[in-house]
């Protein structure tokens, strides 16, 4: 007889969950949003299939880059410890061949049938959060997330450059919206999570520096995105619908952030950070709705 972790199903859902699949497919969201701003109309078919598989198979490999170096500290977190290369569910050598297959397979989708530079800049983005962050950030400094968020906040102007095969100026600023979401999105679920942290060694803000200058952290950058989704509409990118979505979303992280700061109660650091993904689903949804709006 065999048994459960070897039928072929089971064994599928543990490379499935191997690729972080809920983290790749907001990223993927992200991606595809970017793909349908950077023009005016519909953007290119075989960059919208293409691409999006392209980016789907690069970030998956790099999360499960990620588990394969990080499977020591994945036991020692009762968040991680069920992952499928701490279970033992999945081998090294299996995970390896598979991250390897699907992140070459990506490249050249995106190469051959997208455009040379979108696969250079994802390849690029696979390397800063496997290799980067994961290797080295992760383990060396508080400030890791914060660095390492630059790989998270790449996919729109990978959707971007999919579609149009050019950097453009108006793609920056979906990076730099993402690039200052993430120390809220992650630093929220880090306070909650501080001592599993320290318990595997790993120096995130709250353990470094404490939950009360962690909590400050959280408002100021949360003000800061405010202030920086502002930018689309400022700069002619998008309207105003856009500016209202983005300030009324905005204006409910602040007042979790502000709790968070000044009055938090226990659950308070995780539904922080369960907003934090329902914001930015929203606000790429505003983004894109408003840009078809205007356009009509
Ligand atoms: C360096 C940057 C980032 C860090 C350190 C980070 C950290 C984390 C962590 C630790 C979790 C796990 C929460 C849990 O297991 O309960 C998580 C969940 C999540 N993150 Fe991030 N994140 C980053 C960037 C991003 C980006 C760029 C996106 C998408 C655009 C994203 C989307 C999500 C989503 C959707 C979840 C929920 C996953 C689930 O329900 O299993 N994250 N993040
Ligand atoms: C297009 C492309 C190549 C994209 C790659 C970018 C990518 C997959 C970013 C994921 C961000 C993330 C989940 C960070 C958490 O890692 P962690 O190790 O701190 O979290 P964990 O403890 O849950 O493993």
């Amino acid at each position: 007889m065999t048994s459960a972790a070897e039928q072929p199903s089971s064994l599928l859902h543990e490379y499935y969950e191997l690729c972080k699949p809920r983290v790749v497919m907001l990223i993927v969201f992200t991606a595809i949003i970017g793909m349908f701003l950077a023009v005016p109309g519909l953007p290119p078919i075989a960059a919208l299939v293409w691409g999006t598989l392209g980016i789907t198979l690069q970030a998956a490999s790099a999360a499960a880059i990620n588990q394969i170096i990080d499977r020591n500290i994945d036991a020692n977190m009762a968040r991680t410890c069920g992952r499928p290369l701490v279970t033992g569910r999945l081998g090294m050598t299996e995970s390896i061949a598979f991250a390897t297959v699907i992140g070459l397979a990506g490249f050249v989708v995106l190469w051959f049938l997208v455009n040379p530079l979108t696969a250079v800049l994802t390849q690029f983005t696979l390397v800063g959060y496997a290799g980067i962050y994961t290797l080295y950030l992760k383990r060396a400094t508080p400030q890791n997330i914060v660095i390492g968020g630059a790989a998270g906040a790449a996919p729109p102007v990978l959707g971007w450059v999919a579609a149009t095969g050019e950097l453009h100026a108006h793609s920056l600023i979906l990076f730099l919206i993402i690039f200052i979401w993430t120390p809220p999105h992650f630093w929220a679920l880090a306070i909650e999570r501080r001592d599993e942290y320290a318990k595997a060694g790993v120096p995130m803000l709250p353990v470094t520096h404490g939950i009360e200058f962690t909590r400050t952290q959280v408002l100021l950058y949360t003000v800061l995105l405010v202030v920086v989704t502002i930018l689309p509409f400022v700069t002619g990118m998008s309207g105003l619908l856009y500016l209202i979505g983005a300030l009324g979303l905005g204006g409910v992280f602040l007042y979790y952030a502000w709790r968070l700061k000044f009055s938090p109660v226990p659950g308070l650091p995780m539904r922080t950070f369960g907003y934090s993904i329902v914001y930015l689903m929203g606000l790429f949804t505003f983004l894109l709705v408003d840009h078809y709006v205007r356009l009509f």
